[in-house]
């Protein structure tokens, strides 16, 4: 039987993007796009019907009133209503567009033709019900960070966590990486990179793709250290992984860590020091920011050789 979909559109001041996302992300929406309608903006978004009930819809949008009133913006108007497999499939595609991203990357919806060329990496991807189309923030972040620290190694493995529709993953492959692990607790999430990773020809071997965490990574090198973790999941999940992020990284290993408002920087950068990591950089975009981090191997005494963030 074919499943229906909430299909909610927002319409509101801009100035709310960040914080739309943010709801619609907390509520498991996927495939969120926005789109500028002259002063004001329309954010869409779906998730499957089973998963909410009418109130709660009535309930998210009584969050971004209050959110809107917060700010003194224009109070948003949600509307929701149910579509099926089949047109939730085409709705959102319409919306999604190529898109550059830092100065190697071309992410490109799989359902239009391969242009014939292009003086960037083509990061072909239908992320499908899973999250990570490039457009929010926090993933362009981390594909920026990778983008830097690829540039300069090679040789390297490296642990994707909530890999979504494994859109980190392939860049790292595309950027040079020799060997990625891909883990997702979402199985739509699994499906959804294993077939992007065909759709870029990768082979399993070189971009391995699980459902699980850190610990599964552990089992899936045998033990092996990684040489970079990426992780853009939401601040709160972040917290619980750090100790199994550390478990997973070489004594050299950095990471690149997003999904983190900015007004959750202090705690995140707190635990992962506890964890003997470096907060080496703080990137910010709207509301968001993304750690680059490394491991704090260069110990003096109780000194530390690096640079501290500023994410006061
Ligand atoms: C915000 S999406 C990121 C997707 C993609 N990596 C990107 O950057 O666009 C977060 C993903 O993390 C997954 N996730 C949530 N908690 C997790 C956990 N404890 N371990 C592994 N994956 C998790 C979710 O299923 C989701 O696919």
């Amino acid at each position: 039987m074919a499943h229906s979909w909430w299909e909610i559109s927002i319409l509101s001041d801009p100035a709310l993007e960040d914080i739309i996302f943010w709801r619609l992300e907390k509520f498991g929406f996927r495939g969120t796009s926005s789109e500028i309608k002259g002063n004001s903006q329309i954010v869409r978004a779906y998730l499957p019907q089973i998963q909410v009930q009418l109130l709660d819809l009535a309930a998210l949008s009584l969050w971004l009133r209050q959110d809107a009133l917060n700010m003194g913006l224009p109070i948003p108007i949600a509307q929701w209503h149910l579509i099926d497999e089949e047109d939730w499939a085409s709705s959102w595609k319409q919306y999604w567009q190529p898109q550059e991203i830092g100065d190697r990357l071309l992410v490109y919806p799989a359902w239009l033709p391969v242009p014939e060329s292009s003086d960037r990496l083509l990061l072909r991807l239908d992320p499908g019900a899973a999250f990570g189309t490039g457009t929010h923030p926090t993933t362009q972040l981390c594909l920026d960070g990778l983008e830097m620290r690829l540039g300069y190694e090679s040789d390297t493995v490296i642990a994707d966590i909530g890999c979504g529709s494994g859109i980190l993953s392939i860049a790292a492959v595309l950027l040079g990486a020799s060997k990625v692990y891909a883990v997702d607790v979402d199985p739509l999430a699994v499906r959804s990179a294993r077939s992007n990773r065909q759709l870029n020809q990768i082979s399993p071997e070189r971009l391995v793709v699980e459902r699980g965490s850190t610990d599964r990574i552990i089992k899936l090198t045998g033990g092996k250290l990684v040489d970079g973790i990426l992780c853009n999941i939401l601040a709160e999940v972040i917290m619980d992984l750090i100790p199994g992020m550390s478990a997973i990284a070489s004594p050299k290993c950095w990471g690149i860590i997003s999904g983190i408002l900015l007004e959750q920087a202090k705690p995140i950068a707190d635990t992962l020091e506890q964890h003997d990591w470096v907060v080496a950089t703080l990137w910010k975009r709207q509301d968001w920011c993304c750690f680059n981090i490394r491991r704090s191997s260069l110990r003096v005494g109780s000194k530390e050789w690096g640079m501290g963030g500023d994410y006061t």
